[in-house]
């Protein structure tokens, strides 16, 4: 199948971005590249590395840069997005300009319980502070989100499953053309 658009992933740490994106692109066989993974790839450094050296402004412009790069292919890609691509206001117009955006919702708690090694995420280190980080980010995910999928209680092949039925209902996910 292939992609007429680029599709964005967004959610808090521990959604599952990461892994439906990959589920979905291993089923439809389309490509999908997660932003974390590509920005430890381009500067060499773990995310925690670039958080202890830049602290978090130095990543999220690092964020920004790959998020415009990877929404401009020409061939349109699945991309899971860091948990907080949200908090930088310039990263809504490319979600705008570009692509479509699946919001997987998950709770902080259910997140917690789902990571099983947190010191891989800066930003989640407590889960007092995750649940408020949570909560802050919520009408910033709504914000840019074409379509929200709850994640509780659903395994991640239902949710590719589910993510799969929306895009090709909305034209984005298609059979191959050539
Ligand atoms: N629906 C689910 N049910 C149970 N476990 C899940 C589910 N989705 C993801 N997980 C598990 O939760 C952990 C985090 O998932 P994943 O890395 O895909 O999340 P993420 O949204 O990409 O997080 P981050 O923003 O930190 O990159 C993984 O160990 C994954 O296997
Ligand atoms: O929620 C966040 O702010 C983050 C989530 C991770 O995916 C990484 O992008 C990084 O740890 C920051
Ligand atoms: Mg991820």
């Amino acid at each position: 199948m292939e992609l007429t658009r680029p599709v964005f992933f967004v959610g808090f740490m521990g959604a599952g971005k990461t892994s439906v994106a990959r589920r979905l692109a291993r089923t439809c066989g389309v490509a999908s590249v997660d932003m974390d993974t590509y920005i430890e790839r381009r500067e060499g450094k773990k995310v925690k590395e670039i958080f202890a050296e830049g602290g978090e402004e130095g990543f999220r412009a690092i964020e920004t840069d790959v998020l415009r790069e990877l929404g401009a292919k020409p061939d349109p890609l699945l991309i899971s997005c860091g948990g907080g691509v949200v908090v930088t206001p310039a990263n809504h117009d490319v979600f705008r300009e570009a692509g479509f955006v699946v919001y997987l919702e998950v709770t902080a708690d259910e997140a917690a319980s789902r990571i099983s090694d947190t010191s891989t995420r800066p930003l989640f280190q407590n889960l007092e502070a995750a649940r408020a980080r949570c909560e802050e980010r919520l009408p910033l995910y709504e914000a840019v989100a074409n379509v929200r999928v709850s994640t509780a209680g659903k395994s991640v092949p239902a949710i590719a499953r589910e993510v799969q039925r929306i895009l090709e209902k909305e034209g984005i996910l298609c059979p191959q053309q050539r």
